[in-house]
């Protein structure tokens, strides 16, 4: 709550420039392949001190194309981390001119390079998405800020979101939304031929998933849980799919095509959809500030309050920031509950032990709060488990951009690329026995020895790690437990055995749908 008469500043910037960053899909949207046929293994010797990328197995452009184009590692190149794992062991330099980096596929290597990460952790270029902010004079957010600028920014951005305390004043927000996703699953099964099924769940959860972090980011409801989508609201969500499919176009081609084939274009009016979302809802809710305070009344608020009037950021650069949470806030989450879904459906037994967790915390009617989550701490190994399994973020990167490092025995000079290899360090079955089996159990803080904390790291590390991190899984735990309480979730047959596809984040191969049979105990009325 804000209790001073404050002005929302509309000009001048504090913050801005310099490239950078990532979006999952682009800077991890590079593979490889080589001639190399047995594996390496790295010793962390004294006579290592002198080696450097010179003596690592190479991967070169051809290898990198074979292994993409012929063998198919296009759509999967999380897999293309297992494969190349065998081939070079934990650590191998891609080499394919335009792209060099030094990937990093084993537990100990990833540790030691993110305990030797810098104050300003980098992830690589991001011009990509500078370049439509530089057109417009828009700010960066923190996906695209670098350096002391970043470094600021996200001092300001993590206040009220990243601490745990922090997601708990967004459980009413987030239930309201979550009542919607339950209404709706209601609504889709009831009207579907058997009277339990929900086609196509990825999209419903997209759905859900965009009306969350909107209804926190923009402080209002954009109805992407309603029967019929708002037309903005439509028109915004086909913005950001347009924007994503045609970054690869953008990437790929060489700039001068620009002009004469239409996918920069398209590419261009994507963003141009985003923001002229984003700023009108921004500015309603700048406008609805600025009356309050013409009348001296308190301002009241969450997030976007925050940011617009205890801050001095300016609108240009909120709409850059606000942007990019909401980006990075739609498909990781919604993905990562589909794939949650898609384990339990598969696996009745852990599903019951959940749905036993859940029904002795939240009993009748309750709806879970923030605080209640704390009391289930199956329901969080739950996920835990699916992001091992399925880590939406399968690939990051880490550039050295101020010194040099010494990683696994080996020097790098600084401005190395480091490609961080987590879908294959997270299979790894030193570190999760049996790692292809879902047990959530491992997670348990019940005496068991638990796993190395860098074998999985979904949200990342260190001060880069995700922003969204507490709302995301604030927003998981308090979905997932009402959906468990209502619905046993069986898998469709038809559907058969689902793939996992690497694109901006790890999507399923195809359209998945569930049986939601409604548990007998827990009929009530919605
Ligand atoms: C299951 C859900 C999510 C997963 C698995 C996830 C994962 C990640 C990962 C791996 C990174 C890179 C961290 C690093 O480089 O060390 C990241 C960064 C980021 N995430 Fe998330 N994320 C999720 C949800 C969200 C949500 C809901 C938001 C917005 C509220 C969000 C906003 C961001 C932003 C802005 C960054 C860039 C941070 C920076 O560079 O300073 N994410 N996320």
């Amino acid at each position: 709550m804000i209790k001073k008469k404050v002005s929302v500043q509309r000009s001048g910037r504090w913050l801005l420039l310099c490239p950078t960053a990532h979006a999952p899909a682009m800077v991890y949207t590079r593979g490889a392949g080589s001639i190399l046929s047995s594996p390496v293994t790295l010793q962390n010797t004294s006579q290592d001190k002198n080696r450097t990328s010179d003596d690592l197995p190479r991967i070169k452009t051809w290898d990198m194309l074979y292994r993409m184009f012929i063998k198919g590692y296009y759509n999967r190149l999380h897999e293309l981390q297992l494969y190349e794992k065998e081939l070079y062991g934990p650590m191998y330099k891609v080499d394919t001119g335009g792209f060099n980096s030094i990937a990093l596929n084993s537990v100990e290597l990833l540790e030691e390079l993110l305990r030797k990460d810098e104050k300003f952790p980098s992830r690589g270029d991001m011009s990509l998405w500078t370049e439509y902010r530089d057109l417009r004079d828009i700010g960066y957010g923190p996906f695209t800020e670098e350096g002391d600028k970043w470094y600021k920014l996200r001092a300001v951005l993590n206040k009220r979101m990243l601490h745990p305390k922090d997601s708990v004043r967004y459980g009413d927000v987030i239930n309201e939304v979550v009542d919607d996703l339950i209404k709706r699953i209601f609504h889709l099964r009831r009207t579907s031929p058997t009277g339990d099924l929900v086609t196509d769940v990825s999209n419903e959860l997209y759905r859900f998933s965009l009306e969350g972090i909107s209804s926190i980011l923009f402080e209002t409801r954009i109805g992407c849980l309603d029967e019929g989508i708002p037309v903005e609201t439509q028109d915004f969500i086909d913005s950001i799919a347009q924007m994503f499919s045609y970054s690869m176009h953008v990437v790929m081609l060489p700039r001068w095509t620009r002009n004469l084939l239409p996918f920069h274009g398209r590419y261009i009016s994507g963003w141009e959809g985003i923001f002229k979302f984003a700023r009108k809802m921004i500015d309603m809710k700048m406008d609805a500030i600025q009356r309050r305070v013409d009348t001296d009344h308190e301002v009241e608020g969450e997030y976007l309050t925050y940011l617009l009037s205890n801050t001095k950021m300016t609108s240009k650069e909120v709409y850059g920031s606000v942007a990019e949470l909401l980006l990075a806030g739609v498909d990781t989450t919604s993905n990562t509950m589909m794939w949650t879904m898609y384990l339990l459906s598969r696996d009745p037994a852990v599903q019951d032990t959940l749905y036993q967790e859940v029904s002795r915390c939240i009993p009748g009617d309750k709806i879970p709060s923030a605080q209640d989550v704390n009391q289930m701490p199956f329901l969080k190994a739950v996920i835990k488990e699916a992001l091992r399994m399925y880590p939406v973020v399968p690939m990051n990167a880490r550039i050295m951009i101020e010194k040099d490092v010494i990683i696994g025995g080996h020097f790098f000079p600084k401005k190395t690329t480091f490609t961080m290899c987590h879908y294959a360090i997270s299979q790894d079955e030193k570190t999760f026995p049996e790692p292809s089996k879902f047990k959530p159990e491992r997670w348990l803080r019940d005496g068991r020895a638990r796993p190395n904390p860098f074998g999985s790291i979904p949200f990342g590390f260190g001060v880069r790690g995700c922003v969204g991190r507490r709302i995301a899984e604030l927003e998981m735990y308090l979905a997932l437990s009402r959906i468990i309480k209502h619905f046993e979730i069986r898998p469709d047959p038809t559907v058969g055995e689902v793939k996992a596809l690497n694109r901006t984040v790890l999507v399923a191969d195809r359209k998945i749908n569930f049986h939601f049979l409604e548990r007998a105990e827990e009929r009530v009325a919605l």
